[in-house]
């Protein structure tokens, strides 16, 4: 019988030198991340590190080590990859980006766009995230919102870019990837929305219901208590509210907040609607200027990865090996590239942070098309 005390001593032993090895590969790592600092050479050799797995693969014996030996030798150029990373930064080598600090976003006499109309939940995040005197106005789509900003019109737009209920606003991620904003703010606005008719108008009466796609998706669970109401989509719960106004007809309804109800004259047929009690949409603000603010504690990236296995993980690594918590990741499918993705990270830091400064460095040397969409600080939820 094989003594398991035995075993595991011999183990031991074994892991004691496989240490003593890895860290004198990593000394030689470090001296040659002094060569790449003074030449200026890439961290990332990628043909050296595949000829490496290809030599080391034919060395090892049987197919189950072979697989192994790559596996393992793939974390370990990846970590020597990593220390590389943060002996640049430490170096100061090529940490400069186009983003500038501030000690205060300017929040006072800016114009300011929002899509919707007034009474919108957008309405609603701006007033909340602007206190002071602005100059706001709506328009009626998002990518209007964003061409406002992108000429220079407006200083800052308001979108709404993900919803507790029904997840993410899959156009703002698309028309993030399209023009080149910055994320500079976060406003969450709890949204309960109620079902809006004209004065004097019973539930009973109602057969069709207008609002926002997502705003009927959260109310889903209502409406299907009604199979007959017919639901007719409109650009914006607001917009819906002032239909019905402007329309007149009883048989109408919209899902909207008690605010829009109270701006157009309508009365509340039916409160909490939302199967979600706890239904919350997080609004981003989108500057063309690359700023963030000294104190602020979320970034928010976005990257392709190289069509090989593992890449995923190995992109994510970057966050998780210097310590950073990553709170949401998001993909979306790349246009004209199908079953291709474009991943959105958003995780917790400063630009200003060396293990932020360490993570992008990694994420900017190993992923495709990586931009840092924000730095920014989250207002309470109102
Ligand atoms: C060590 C180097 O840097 C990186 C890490 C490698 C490794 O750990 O073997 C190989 C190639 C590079 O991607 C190097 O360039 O040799």
């Amino acid at each position: 019988m094989i003594d398991l005390q035995e075993c595991r001593k011999e183990i031991d032993v074994i892991d004691k030198e496989i240490l003593r090895l890895f860290e004198k590969r990593m000394k030689v790592c470090e001296d040659v991340a002094e060569y790449k600092i003074h030449t200026g050479k890439q961290v990332l050799d990628p043909k050296r590190e595949q000829d490496k797995l290809d030599v080391l693969k034919n060395q090892a014996h049987g197919s189950f080590n072979s697989l192994g030996a790559q596996e393992l030798f793939q974390q370990i150029m990846a970590i020597s990859r990593k220390r590389q990373y943060q002996l640049l930064t430490k170096n100061g080598v090529g940490t400069e980006r186009n983003y500038k600090m501030v000690d205060e976003l300017p929040l006072k006499d800016v114009n300011v766009v929002f899509q919707g109309v007034e009474g919108a939940y957008s309405y609603a995040a701006m007033r909340a995230y602007f206190p002071e005197e602005i100059n706001s106005y709506h328009v009626k789509t998002f990518r209007a919102a964003m061409e406002e900003v992108a000429f220079g019109k407006a200083d800052y737009a308001v979108l709404p870019i993900e919803n507790s209920t029904e997840g993410i606003v899959t156009d703002i991620y698309d028309l993030l990837t399209e023009y080149q904003l910055y994320i500079v703010g976060e406003q969450g606005v709890r949204v309960q929305h109620v079902l809006l008719g004209l004065p004097g108008v019973t539930v009973d009466e109602i057969d069709t219901v207008y609002s926002h796609p997502q705003a009927l998706a959260q109310c889903k669970h209502y409406l299907e208590e009604h199979p007959s109401w017919k639901t007719v989509k409109a650009e914006n719960t607001a917009a819906s509210a002032k239909r019905i106004k402007e329309e007149q007809k009883r048989n109408q309804a919209a899902i909207a907040s008690r605010a829009a109800g109270e701006l157009y004259g309508l009365s509340i047929l039916a409160e909490n609607i939302c199967h979600n009690d706890q239904n919350v949409t997080r609004f981003i603000i989108v500057s063309s200027k690359p700023i963030y603010e000294k104190n602020a504690g979320k970034i928010s990236v976005c990257f392709e990865l190289p069509h090989a296995s593992g890449t995923l993980y190995h992109m994510l690594s970057h966050f998780i090996y210097n310590s950073l918590s990553m709170t949401k990741i998001e993909s979306r499918p790349i246009p004209g590239q199908n079953w291709k993705y474009r991943f959105f990270v958003d995780f917790e830091g400063n630009l200003e942070d060396p293990a932020v400064k360490n993570a992008l460095r990694g994420l900017e040397a190993e992923a495709i098309g990586v931009r840092v969409l924000g730095n920014y600080g989250q207002q309470e939820e109102i």
